[in-house]
């Protein structure tokens, strides 16, 4: 079981968290010590990384002077020592490589169970949708957060590589380059260290310019996971309504949507590779222009007889080294923004989630007692518009009743109101405490699965014996399917709209709720099966409160009482 440390909190004040309260939860968990153990041993041996490059560094210009002087014996000394630096500076990296995926991957672990635990309980996941809070936030959660946690770990280490690399290689060419003596007249100039100057100065001008072309591309990234995300959203709906599409003959009113949908990707990809062209290309350009500037530099060194041939090589190679490290932040621009935009979409669900967790209710719902009792209440719809108004509703344990009511009079949204599941409105409603309810809609969800354990939902298929699942087929008219009770499917595509109402309701019958909401749960049923079923419910649940929801007046005569909700005037 999670602590309340061990979770991604959400922002208490309704603001966007910023990134740093993204970042911080993970390395304060009680992850916290293997995540540092892991981050060290991936320092470290970046660190040796570095040092094995010094070394190779110092052991190059060696074996440039010994094969400028012919010295055999130190010629093969050199040789091998290079070998074996070279074979440890090889295997190191793929150790650190195996390291960061396995940290990503615990990080990526333990914000996705966070995320999950926010987006299920309220239950968010339904108000997100039910007030467009935000788009995709399955996707933020399944994409998002892999791409985030890996783009921060490779982006972080990379730095500290580079900043660690920088300052080694500052020192060494600041050793190596010497001062460089400008005669001005009869004074003359020194500049010392001034290879280190050059190659700042030409990083720091080449770094400016690449945010300066590059900052659209922060947009650009976020809008990219936003179009893919909502493609992939379209097609996800066209494979769960494939029958009703076809029905309607529907094809190419889909494809058509599709392609516009594509059409934004395609937009967004032709954008992003004008702008990342446009980079590269003055990063290459730029680079070209520069590249014969450190034999320049160091060449009056040479001729001044300051430094040797294998000199000059030491110093083009640090030169290169430090400038090749420096270049990272150019390079890691890209990097840079893709990661910018990530975080901003899961800082969006964060906060999403923490106004679906801080919603005002208008409606009060307390549990106490037996009965359901509705105090002054009134339904909104989320604009405002009065949908019907209850001054007094009180359904004592047992009594059975049946809502109706003009279509859009508010009857389910009557019934989300009871479950909590509805805040726009205003007045009480007292629930029954400590019972068990149960909420059939006229489309029940059914999961993917065995016939058990879609019976059992969302209980473990293990709740219930065989006979039970069988007894509970046989009372809702599903007799013959009663063999098929381990048989895996897709029941929802599967079974017919009436099969799967007498699925719902032979969840009834199998968990025997004290409270049971049928919100026209037998609409697609013949009269004689509805008939049926509704007689095995009375006789079979004689103590159990029915409220159903229902236009049959053939259903009135199962009911104690009628309660007919009248449409309401606009606030
Ligand atoms: N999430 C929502 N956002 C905006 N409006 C909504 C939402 N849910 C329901 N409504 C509106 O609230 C009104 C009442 O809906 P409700 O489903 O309660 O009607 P109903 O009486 O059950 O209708 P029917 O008999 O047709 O099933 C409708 O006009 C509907 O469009």
């Amino acid at each position: 079981m999670k602590t309340q440390a061990d979770n991604q909190q959400l922002p208490n004040d309704g603001n966007r968290p910023g990134i740093w309260q993204l970042i911080r939860p993970y390395w304060v968990s009680s992850e916290r010590w293997l995540a540092f153990a892991l981050l060290g041993l991936i320092l470290t041996i970046n660190f040796t990384t570095t040092y094995a490059h010094v070394a190779l560094n110092k052991l190059h210009g060696g074996l440039t002077d010994a094969l400028v002087a012919l010295d055999w014996p130190l010629i093969s000394m050199t040789m091998l020592k290079t070998l074996g630096i070279g074979v440890v500076s090889t295997i190191m990296p793929l150790i650190s490589v195996l390291a960061i995926e396995y940290l990503t991957l615990r990080w990526r672990t333990w914000m996705t169970k966070s995320f999950i635990s926010h987006w299920t309980r309220h239950p968010a996941y339904y108000q997100l949708e039910r007030d467009n809070l935000i788009t995709n936030g399955d996707q933020r959660i399944a994409e998002d957060i892999k791409l985030f946690t890996d783009t921060t770990i490779n982006l972080f280490t990379n730095i500290i590589y580079v900043v660690v690399n920088v300052t080694t290689f500052t020192i060494i060419l600041w050793g190596l380059s010497g001062a460089l003596s400008i005669p001005l007249g009869e004074r003359t100039l020194t500049i010392p260290g001034y290879m280190v100057f050059a190659v700042y100065l030409y990083s720091f001008a080449h770094l400016a310019l690449t945010h300066w072309l590059g900052k659209v591309l922060i947009g650009v990234n976020m809008h990219r996971q936003t179009v893919e995300a909502d493609f992939r959203f379209l097609g996800m709906q066209m494979r769960e309504n494939a029958e009703q599409i076809a029905f309607f003959g529907g094809g190419d009113r889909e494809g058509q949507r599709l392609v516009s949908r594509f059409g934004r990707v395609r937009d967004n990809t032709l954008l992003m590779m004008r702008k990342t062209f446009k980079l590269s290309l003055f990063q290459s350009m730029f680079a070209q222009v520069f590249s014969p500037l450190p034999m320049l530099l160091a060449l009056p060194l040479l001729l001044s007889g300051k430094i040797t041939m294998g000199g000059l090589t030491q110093i083009t190679m640090a030169y290169g080294t430090l400038l090749s490290t420096l270049a990272f932040f150019q390079q890691a621009y890209q990097s840079f923004t893709n990661w910018v935009a990530l975080a901003n979409r899961l800082r969006d669900l964060l906060w999403a989630l923490s106004k679906a967790r801080d919603q005002l209710a208008g409606i009060s719902l307390t549990r106490q007692g037996t009965a359901l009792f509705c105090d002054g209440l009134t339904l909104f719809r989320p604009d405002g518009v009065v949908l019907s108004h209850l001054p007094h509703w009180q359904v004592n344990a047992g009594e059975r009743w049946v809502v109706t009511g003009q279509s859009g009079s508010g009857k389910s949204t009557l019934l989300r109101a009871c479950a909590g599941l509805w805040p726009y409105g205003e007045g009480s409603i007292i629930a029954p405490e400590g019972v068990r309810t149960l909420f059939l809609p006229q489309k029940s969800y059914i999961p993917v699965g065995t016939l058990k354990s879609a019976l059992a939902y969302p209980l473990e298929p293990e709740s219930f014996t065989d006979q039970q699942y069988r007894q509970a087929l046989e009372d809702s008219c599903l007799a013959e399917r009663a063999d098929s009770l381990t048989e895996s499917g897709r029941w929802q595509q599967v079974l017919s709209g009436g099969e799967q109402q007498r699925l719902a309701m032979a969840r009834v019958f199998l968990h025997r709720p004290d409270f049971i909401f049928l919100d026209e749960a037998t609409s697609a049923l013949d009269p004689d099966t509805e008939y049926q079923l509704y007689q095995t419910l009375v006789e079979k649940l004689p103590d159990s409160t029915l409220i159903s929801v229902a236009h049959r007046k053939s259903l009135e005569q199962f009911h104690h009482h009628i309660l007919t909700l009248a449409p309401g005037q606009d606030k």
